[in-house]
């Protein structure tokens, strides 16, 4: 037994509850302590709490600074470090508060009568500049009561995953608000969504993300505009029919923005995110990653993460900007010369940088870190990543207590003609033994243009403690290894990457510890595609567990919030243009062929890939006769496996474990 020798027990579904995720590591401006976000799962609310920490970079302890019963985040350090200004829900939405680092309770900013969702300190610490929906800086003195409860859809885009019901009429704008008196005023105005605002090192102008075109009910552009920060007027930046453009930062001396993104249409996820730069009074972007072949940006799945919102950071002497990049299920800190060069890695290693921040004079920066025995940790290094030190041990007595099985990364051959070898991770059974052969979990990344990697994931870990080996890969289609094999799947869903998965779970066979007829399979989203389109081209598999997935293309086009854009580019066409395209890579077409045990997971609220999806496949299969469930989580989006309600988060795994236990 594994906890005789190694006096440590086997995790369970419910130790989500015992781990700490900490995130938003901000480091101060005279580089002398990070403040952070640490949240955690609050079993009897069924709830999550989070609150802001700080650490001195000398060492030593960290304290807790918020320490309202209430979910605070994205703290920012005024530019000379005497305060912090964060999020909180503490009034009922998100508003901006403000603590002072002398002592004293924190006191509440803004009023706003919606939440607010971004803000940015003015580089003379006088001023914030807010996103928020709200018309007026004041709440009302009584809300309206609506008129009727039926619903008028006038919008193609009418609902968004995460947002329960249905999206309003209110639009995002940007808003100044004086931090030490003064009434705020609104910046942005129209029928337009702004964010990300960045103020110029003048503090005259405030850039921001915003799609103008005409056509922007229908496409998917994003691009860079600013405007005067006492309003008026805003003029584009980088702008147009084809720009992906996100996160602007000015170059300290004020003549060049950077920002990610790409510049092709409807491209999403699907094209590598770059860094480009273009004159601060607008221009055609160049590229400064072209060189690189990878994404920008984070785009590494797990389950056990708190989000924050790292954009690209200039470093004060001009010469650099600091970005992460996806690289082969990692994510790396870089640093790009700003006037074009080679890119330096400065945070490297098994893992992924899950957010960085620069001390004012760009000597030290910040991250978070995640690991795959490790969920989470604040650490802080030098400008160009040396001298790295660990400044919280956030979970290290928990861990400390339970067994846990250390991912094996290699690279498995692909079934597929070119027998390309395929990135993957193999995790042995807790308690392992040579000569024993062992059942095998098989697990696909969504997106499809995600990447498993190097980070701490409690469903692979549970599979692991209750005696299956997980195999967990990269397959084509993937963000991390170029644009190449990250398109590969458009047009090709399930066709393209199945080969790759097959051809993993054979080499994982051949080393001999695996027992060949117990094969599982999972995934989540479009890995619950390929859970479904698996079981519905082969019959090796003796368990399946599809989550959050899609089984029908045509009405995923209709019914997903991305649907009429995600889904008309990676399949090629709409379903009335390509019928057949789209019957042919449905998985439901392959129903009839499906013998697998399936349990079927699904949040009744997910607009992503909407129950439907679910509930078709469901009827069907069980009129096929085949063993078949259906698990419903109630008022649980898309995201449940990661943001839902703790319990529900346990009860879906508790339903994995339980079906794989029967049927493997
Ligand atoms: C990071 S890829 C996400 C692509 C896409 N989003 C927008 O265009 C998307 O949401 N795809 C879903 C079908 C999907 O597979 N989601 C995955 C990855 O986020 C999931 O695990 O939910």
């Amino acid at each position: 037994m594994a906890e005789e020798r190694t006096g440590k027990r086997r995790l369970a579904p419910e130790d989500i509850y015992e781990i700490a995720l900490v995130s938003d590591a901000q480091i101060s401006p005279d580089g002398q302590r990070v403040a952070f976000v640490r949240t955690v799962l609050d079993r009897e609310r069924n709830d999550y709490r989070s609150s802001i920490w700080l650490v001195d970079v000398a060492g030593g302890e960290p304290v807790r600074f918020t320490t309202a019963d209430a979910r605070d985040s994205f703290p920012r350090w005024s530019p000379r470090g005497d305060r912090l200004a964060f999020l909180s829900n503490r009034s009922g939405k998100d508003q901006v508060w403000l603590i002072s680092l002398g002592g004293g309770e924190a006191q509440q900013l803004t009023r706003f009568p919606e939440p607010v969702t971004h803000f940015a300190w003015s580089p003379d610490g006088t001023t914030l500049a807010v996103v928020t929906k709200a018309e007026t800086a004041e709440p009302p003195e009584k809300e309206p009561e609506p008129e009727t409860d039926v619903v008028r859809i006038t919008r193609i885009r009418y609902r968004s995953d995460g947002t329960p019901g249905f999206l309003d009429e209110k639009r995002s704008h940007i808003w100044c608000v004086p931090v030490d008196g003064g009434r705020p005023w609104q910046v942005t105005s129209g029928d337009f969504d702004e964010s990300w605002p960045a103020w110029s090192p003048s503090g005259h102008e405030i850039a921001f993300v915003s799609n103008r075109t005409p056509d922007r009910e229908y496409n998917t552009v994003s691009e860079i505009w600013a405007v005067r920060a006492s309003g008026g007027e805003p003029r584009p930046v980088a702008t147009g029919d084809a720009a992906y453009f996100f996160k602007p930062v000015w170059s300290p001396d004020g003549t060049v923005l950077a920002f990610t993104g790409h510049r092709e249409p409807f491209a999403g996820s699907s094209r590598n995110h770059q860094l480009w730069a273009v004159a601060a009074g607008g221009g055609e972007p160049a590229s400064l990653t072209s060189a690189l072949d990878r994404s920008v940006e984070d785009e590494v799945l797990t389950d056990t993460a708190a989000s924050s919102k790292p954009g690209p950071i200039w470093a004060p002497d001009g010469r650099w900007i600091y970005t992460q990049v996806s690289d082969q299920g990692n994510v790396h800190l870089y640093r790009i010369p700003a006037g074009g060069g080679e890119p330096q890695l400065v945070v490297g290693g098994r893992r992924r940088v899950v957010d960085f921040s620069l001390s004012a004079d760009g000597s030290l920066i910040a991250c978070t870190v995640s690991e795959p025995l490790n969920p989470c940790d604040v650490i802080v290094c030098s400008a160009d990543g040396s001298g790295e030190r660990r400044l919280t041990r956030v979970n290290e007595e928990f861990f400390a207590t339970v067994e846990l099985s250390e991912p094996e990364e290699v690279w498995l051959p692909s079934a597929s003609e070119d027998r390309r070898p395929i990135h993957a991770w193999i995790m042995k059974p807790i308690g392992f033994r040579e000569g024993v052969r062992y059942p095998l979990v098989l697990e696909i990344h969504g997106g499809p243009h995600a990447m498993y990697g190097n980070v701490y994931f409690h469903e692979f870990q549970l599979l692991a403690a209750q005696g299956y080996a997980v195999l967990y890969t990269n397959p084509r289609g993937s963000q991390g290894y170029g644009q190449q094999f990250l398109s590969c799947t458009r047009g090709a869903w399930g066709e393209a990457d199945m080969p790759d998965l097959m051809g993993a779970v054979d080499a994982v066979i051949e080393r001999g510890y695996i027992d060949p007829s117990r094969l599982g399979v999972t995934g989540g989203s479009y890995g619950g595609f390929m859970t479904n389109w698996v079981i519905g081209h082969t019959d090796r598999f003796k368990a399946a567990v599809t989550q959050r997935c899609v089984s029908n293309l045509a009405s995923f086009y209709g019914t997903s919030d991305i649907g009429f854009h995600f889904g008309e580019h990676e399949i090629g066409g709409t379903p009335w243009e390509q019928p057949e395209l789209y019957r042919r890579l449905s998985p439901l077409t392959y129903a009839p062929q499906m013998k697998t045990p399936l349990l079927i997971l699904h949040s009744e609220q997910d607009y992503r890939c909407p129950i439907e999806q679910a509930e078709q496949l469901y009827v069907w299969l069980k009129k096929l006769g085949r063993t078949v469930e259906f698990v419903r989580f109630p008022d649980e989006s898309h995201g449940l496996s990661r943001s839902g309600k703790p319990k529900h988060r346990v009860e879906r795994l508790q339903h994995i474990l339980r079906w794989f236990a029967e049927y493997l």
